[in-house]
């Protein structure tokens, strides 16, 4: 067995009285797309906070490329190649498309936004922005207003953003929520593209995306992981079915 780009284990967050992850194992290999399900209130984005460094963990440890990183910032950690996809409120909307994700690619570079004093430097972001542009299929949408887009093209740009940080592994809070269709679609593609050259791991509700998405399937119910393999061992599992009754269908 390969060495985990992310190994979690024992992770646990309390808030309160509440424990809201317990005990958490998880193991996710490079290249793979990995979803997180669960029931609503299961943990799912408490977990997912946990791994980008957003919130701090009570108990656990996660190991990201062979570095203990359980007690470093999001900061650090994206520095690391660990981001997680920032929801769209974080897509300055006055700003072109193309100057959202040359920020991102700024800062990655370490510098202060001091901006575009020196014209190479500013060619080579530009060059970086207008690759994550590409990756996502919004080259040609680069000098538009980024609050010009539709909701689904600002799920791309977040993804090129998120792509701008020089992630490898990209944590994706329900990149499709709010999509229509077609939208939907678009991002399902983009994120089997992915696949391989980056690793994903998704908190995802819509389970035919999910299934014909995901090389690997957990299962979160009450902040413990029930279940957790390819996705038609863990669609089977007893216990996985039992947690969603009455919940999304799983059939
Ligand atoms: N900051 C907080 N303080 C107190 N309780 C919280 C906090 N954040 C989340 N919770 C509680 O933790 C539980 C898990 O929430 P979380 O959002 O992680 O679940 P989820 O699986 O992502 O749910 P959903 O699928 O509905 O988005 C819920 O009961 C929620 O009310």
């Amino acid at each position: 067995m390969l060495e985990p780009l992310l190994a979690v284990k024992g992770l646990r967050k309390n808030f309160g009285a509440l424990k809201v992850t317990d005990n958490v194992d998880l193991n996710v290999q490079k290249g793979e797309i990995h979803a997180l399900i669960g029931p609503n209130g299961a943990g799912k984005t408490t977990l997912i906070h946990q791994l980008s460094g957003n919130l701090r963990s009570d108990a656990g440890s996660v190991v990201f490329a062979g570095q203990d990183i359980t007690r470093l910032g999001m900061a650090e950690r994206v520095h690391l190649g660990l981001a997680r996809s920032f929801q769209i409120t974080s897509i300055l909307d006055g700003f072109s498309v193309l100057e959202n994700v040359a920020m991102a690619v700024q800062a990655r570079s370490g510098s202060s936004f001091r901006f575009f004093r020196d014209a190479s430097r500013e060619d080579e972001i530009n060059i970086q922005a207008n690759k994550a542009l590409a990756r996502v299929q919004l080259a040609d949408r680069a000098y538009r207003r980024a609050g010009s887009l539709s909701h689904g093209e600002k799920r791309q740009l977040e993804i090129a953003i998120a792509l701008a940080t020089g992630a490898r592994l990209l944590l994706l809070d329900e990149p499709l929520a709010g999509t229509g269709h077609e939208e939907s679609a678009v991002l399902v593609e983009l994120m089997r593209s992915l696949r391989g050259s980056h690793t994903l791991v998704l908190i995802e509700h819509d389970m035919d995306a999910v299934f014909s998405l995901a090389d690997h399937v957990s299962v979160l119910v009450y902040g413990s992981v029930i279940a957790s393999g390819e996705p038609s061992t863990v669609r089977s599992h007893p216990d996985v079915r039992a947690a969603y009754l009455g919940e999304e269908e799983i059939a």
